[in-house]
């Protein structure tokens, strides 16, 4: 199995490419499957996740060909309706085929995702919106079974808790129903408006993607696109953490700015300076330790969870103390012990790690148990005297593409070993 091997590495220099966002491609990817006719992807990540839903739209009948970061899908072929556990198990993006599925053919059999390192993640307000629009659900022998006679029936839906995946698999779902769908407490992550925008450009009818309502006005058919995917922000932002850590200077190219507020407004309070083009964003400590700052996760536009973790190194080499409250998942502290392995200086109460900063880290074997984590404790890695050694790093190539590339391309010390 790979692991990557880090050594301190001063501070990081250099411009780094920002991938195609994995959290925009893997819905939209699902998103082919309402088509009838040919969608064709660019800049899509090469990531294990991206494979594993090719794989799966294959398994359904669709001719899937992937080239560089372009993705060719051909979706008439679709004659299976079942996306089955070994598909599932390895990536939780799986449910995203439950809404295209039903809303295009009527039926899926998804199998139920299990609970994974950062929290149980159950799929109820999926489940609760579809059956909303007119399907029949029961969930047998852990699989999801949805049918529906005809098409989909537009609804009033309000989401009880703001849910990503569950206002894309209902937006999906709702952009071919007969009628009027609105969406209430919708997630309004960046990501849910580039499914939108994708949508739009394959003939759908969608207001208010990016607010809190969304409505759609179901139609009978949508054509195939040419689209492509949004820069990566959780990449983005995991690289300008590690400039920041290293008191380094790093340019982000193909980025997004925009998406990525919560996460500058942050870097600047700890003490960097940052500048950001239409594409590009710089980071420059100019030789500064940052500064600790306290964090609380929400929903987009505040705090993104999936930068939790990086932020909570950031702390660790920080001037100062300084707490951060994870309010999404109930169990995304799993980097706090191995950071502590590391020689970090962190307590946990509840749902609030307190950190006191430090110069620097010690290196250690450590073990990835979920794909922020693993990043985490690469970019510690950066700050450690001795080989520090990352374990299970099959998590980080869900999301991270050719990372040690693009660390070796800023001057880091990072190399993949088997
Ligand atoms: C592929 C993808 O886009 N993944 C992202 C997505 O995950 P995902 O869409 O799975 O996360 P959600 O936004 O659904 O989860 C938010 C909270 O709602 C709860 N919940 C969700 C659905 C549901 O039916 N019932 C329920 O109780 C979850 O357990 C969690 O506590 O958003 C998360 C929160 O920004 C990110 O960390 C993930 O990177
Ligand atoms: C939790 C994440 O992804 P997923 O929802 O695919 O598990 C993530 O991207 O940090």
């Amino acid at each position: 199995m790979d692991k990557l091997r880090i050594n301190a590495s001063g501070p990081l220099d250099g411009e780094v490419r920002i991938s195609g966002a994995k959290n925009a491609a893997l819905p939209i990817l699902m998103a082919a499957v309402l088509a009838d006719s040919d969608v064709v992807l660019s800049n899509v990540p090469e990531l294990r996740d991206v494979a594993t839903s090719c794989r799966l739209l294959e398994c359904l009948g669709a001719q899937v060909e992937q080239s560089g970061h372009k993705v060719s899908i051909k979706p008439q072929g679709i004659t299976e309706f079942c996306a089955p556990y070994d598909l599932v198990r390895t990536m939780r993006a799986s449910i995203l085929i439950l809404g295209p599925l039903l809303a295009r053919y009527g039926q899926a059999d998804v199998s139920l995702p299990g609970g994974c390192a950062i929290g149980a993640r159950p799929v109820n307000l999926h489940i609760q919106g579809l059956k909303a629009m007119g399907a029949d659900i029961e969930v047998e022998d852990g699989y999801i079974k949805a049918r529906v006679e005809g098409r989909l029936k537009g609804a009033n839906i309000f989401m009880d808790m703001v849910s990503v995946t569950g206002t894309e698999n209902l937006l999906m779902a709702a952009v071919l129903a007969d009628g009027e769908t609105v969406i209430e407490n919708a997630a309004r992550e960046p990501e849910v408006v580039d499914l939108a925008n994708c949508l739009i450009a394959m003939g759908a009818i969608i207001e208010g993607a990016g607010t809190d309502t969304i409505r759609v006005t179901g139609v009978e058919r949508l054509s195939g696109v040419d689209y492509r995917v949004m820069p990566d922000r959780i990449e983005t932002g995991t690289f300008l953490v590690a400039g920041a850590i290293t008191r380094g200077r790093v340019t982000c190219t193909h980025a997004d700015p925009g998406s990525l507020e919560a996460v500058l407004s942050k870097l600047e309070e700890a003490g960097a300076h940052i500048e950001c083009g239409e594409d590009w964003i710089k980071l420059d400590m100019k030789g500064e330790q940052p500064k600790a700052v306290s964090i609380k996760t929400a929903p987009y536009p505040a705090f993104p969870t999936d930068m939790q973790a990086q932020f909570c190194v950031l702390n660790c080499l920080a001037q100062g103390t300084a707490t951060i409250t994870e309010n999404i998942f109930e169990n995304r502290f799993m980097h706090v012990p191995e950071l502590m392995r590391m020689g970090a200086n962190m307590s946990l109460e509840g749902s609030t790690c307190i950190i006191e900063g430090q110069q620097g880290l010690s290196s250690a074997q450590v073990m990835a148990t979920d794909l922020r984590a693993s990043a985490s404790l690469v970019i510690a890695g950066l700050m450690a005297e001795g080989d520090t050694v990352v374990d299970r790093i099959y998590h980080l190539d869900r999301g991270y593409e050719h990372i040690e590339d693009k660390f070796q391309g800023l001057g880091a010390k990072v190399e993949r070993i088997s």
